[in-house]
């Protein structure tokens, strides 16, 4: 099994900026230029970055060595009938040669293609072990209350460890309390992503806290920091709490 170390801290934790977005939502407030808020991420104490193939291609060689996650599946839009409903677009194999340090993919559980979803990310999972990639399981309950609810979280969470991720990424049920269910019921490393932007910046770092008392290794958050504020500040917050040991 890979480990996580490349897309990690020494200390085993993570703070991942996500500027994947626009390979579904187009050019979003805050991401028009993902360069710029990726060099920003990466000088503010990142420690990875999800990003798009196309990114990757086109910004590697600027971003030399840099810890990138690329995203494997995609192809369907904010306008579409359902942007959920993506398909594997690239192998690991393409990945790597735009400078991929591990991949991730979705695995949408509830949802009426969650077969398809699942056996996508399954075959992800043994191309990844082929060659020795982490995989990152981004996992997502269905509807409006499987963004918050312990055990649609749980299974979710479960679900993508069973399938094979290395780190699952999925939501918050918003206490230490209720999320630690979701982190003991994965026996891969867990990570909490972030979703739209919340009303009052506290929330987000209170977030990230939360996370790590419950026991995950981090965040992977994206709109919470390049539509914040002052996202190198942000950032900083963000790297201190995920980073400092309880
Ligand atoms: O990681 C994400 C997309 O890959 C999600 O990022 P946010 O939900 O934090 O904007």
């Amino acid at each position: 099994m890979p480990g996580l170390e490349p897309i990690t801290g020494p200390d085993g934790r993570t703070l991942i900026i996500a500027i994947d977005h626009g390979g579904t939502f187009g050019p979003m407030e805050g991401l028009e230029d993902p360069l710029s808020v990726a060099k920003a991420a990466l000088e503010s104490g990142a420690d990875a970055l999800i990003v798009t193939l196309g990114f990757a291609k086109r910004y590697h060689g600027a971003l030399a060595g840099a810890p990138l996650i690329v995203r494997v599946d995609g192809g369907t839009s904010s306008i579409g009938p359902d942007w959920r409903r993506m398909r594997r677009l690239f192998s690991v194999e393409q990945a790597l040669e735009v400078g991929a340090r591990a991949v991730i993919a979705m695995g949408f559980v509830g949802y009426e293609g969650e077969a398809e979803s699942l056996g996508q990310l399954a075959e992800v999972c043994a191309e990844s072990m082929k060659l020795r990639v982490p995989l990152v399981a981004e996992m997502l309950p269905a509807g409006k209350e499987g963004e918050t609810d312990p055990d649609r979280l749980a299974l979710a969470a479960r679900i993508g460890a069973e399938i094979g991720a290395d780190l699952v990424k999925t939501g918050y049920t918003g206490s230490p309390d209720t999320f630690r269910k979701t982190v003991r019921g994965c026996f891969v490393p867990v990570v909490v992503r972030g979703g739209p932007r919340m009303a009052d910046e506290e929330q987000v770092v209170e977030t990230a806290r939360g996370a790590v008392a419950a026991g995950a290794i981090g965040v992977a958050f994206g709109r919470n920091v390049w539509q914040s504020s002052d996202m190198r500040a942000m950032i900083r917050r963000l790297t201190q709490v995920v980073h400092s040991r309880p």
